[in-house]
């Protein structure tokens, strides 16, 4: 059996979706209360998606803690690939078009941090100035040991990698970088940037979004196995209940037997 972690489970993505939006304006709200803003790592993938159907509903009216307001958000990614910001595999353009160009004016704009596309030629230099893009929001890194995000927003590949986070990967080592560049990411393209795992694990909020069918047989090798709790979502899940939670639909979990929960 895997860490305890909280384990949602959802009819459907519509479903998903309104639950994922109260928890995400509930990592809002803690952020806004810490110090004034809402710092959050978004993956790629079938994330964007499931992200813009949580927060673009109409309904946002009513107590501030209900409503999204995008201006106080900075918004970094989770891994990026290197390829140009209009490419179709780039994380950013997925995020763009499914997201921040849909958001309506009156919940403000975020601020946005791409990759530095000058360095595409070169993974370590472009991991090595997005690490720097992070120091100049959450403090240098000789003054902080690691970047504290409000929140993390996870995919959760088949393979069980996260981020760019592959299993076995000698990145998964990785112990002081903040952001580390891959050259042979098995599910290409294969040069891409990611967060560093003890970035991730340090968040104060980690969710991961999985959903479909497509995803049964690797939730249930991390949630219901010793063996899942070494897979890059697996050491993601040691940090515990407290911090990590899992946002499926009913597809995603079927033959799942970790303990769902109610409601969040
Ligand atoms: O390559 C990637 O894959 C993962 C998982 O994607 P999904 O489509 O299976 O949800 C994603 O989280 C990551 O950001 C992306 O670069």
């Amino acid at each position: 059996m895997g860490k305890q972690v909280n384990l949602y489970s959802f009819a459907d993505i519509d479903v998903l979706a309104k639950s994922l939006r109260t928890y995400v304006l509930q990592c809002q709200s803690a952020g806004f209360e810490r110090h004034g803003a809402f710092k959050v790592a978004v993956s790629g993938g079938s994330l964007p998606k499931t992200l813009a159907k949580a927060l673009l509903e109409p309904n946002d009216t009513g107590g501030a803690d209900r409503v999204v307001d995008f201006s106080k958000w900075e918004v970094f990614f989770a891994d990026e690939r290197a390829v140009p910001l209009d490419h179709e595999d780039s994380n950013y353009r997925l995020l763009k078009d499914e997201l921040l160009d849909k958001i309506p004016g009156h919940l403000g704009q975020p601020t946005v941090h791409p990759i530095d596309v000058k360095y595409l030629d070169d993974v370590q230099e472009m991991a090595d100035q997005y690490q720097e893009e992070l120091m100049r929001s959450f403090a240098a890194k000789d003054s902080v040991k690691l970047p504290l995000f409000d929140l993390l927003l996870l995919g959760c590949g088949p393979d069980g990698h996260t981020c760019s986070l592959f299993p076995n990967h000698e990145l998964l080592r990785e112990s002081d970088a903040w952001v580390v560049p891959i050259e042979d990411s098995p599910k290409p393209p294969a040069k891409r940037i990611t967060l560093s795992l003890p970035v991730v694990t340090h968040g104060v909020k980690i969710a991961f979004i999985a959903t479909g069918a497509g995803k049964k047989d690797i939730l249930k090798l991390i949630l219901d196995t010793d063996e899942g709790r070494s897979l890059p979502c697996g050491l993601v899940n040691e940090k515990g209940a407290e911090r990590v939670s899992w946002f499926t639909d009913s597809s995603a979990v079927k033959g799942v037997g970790f303990p769902r929960r109610g409601s969040l």
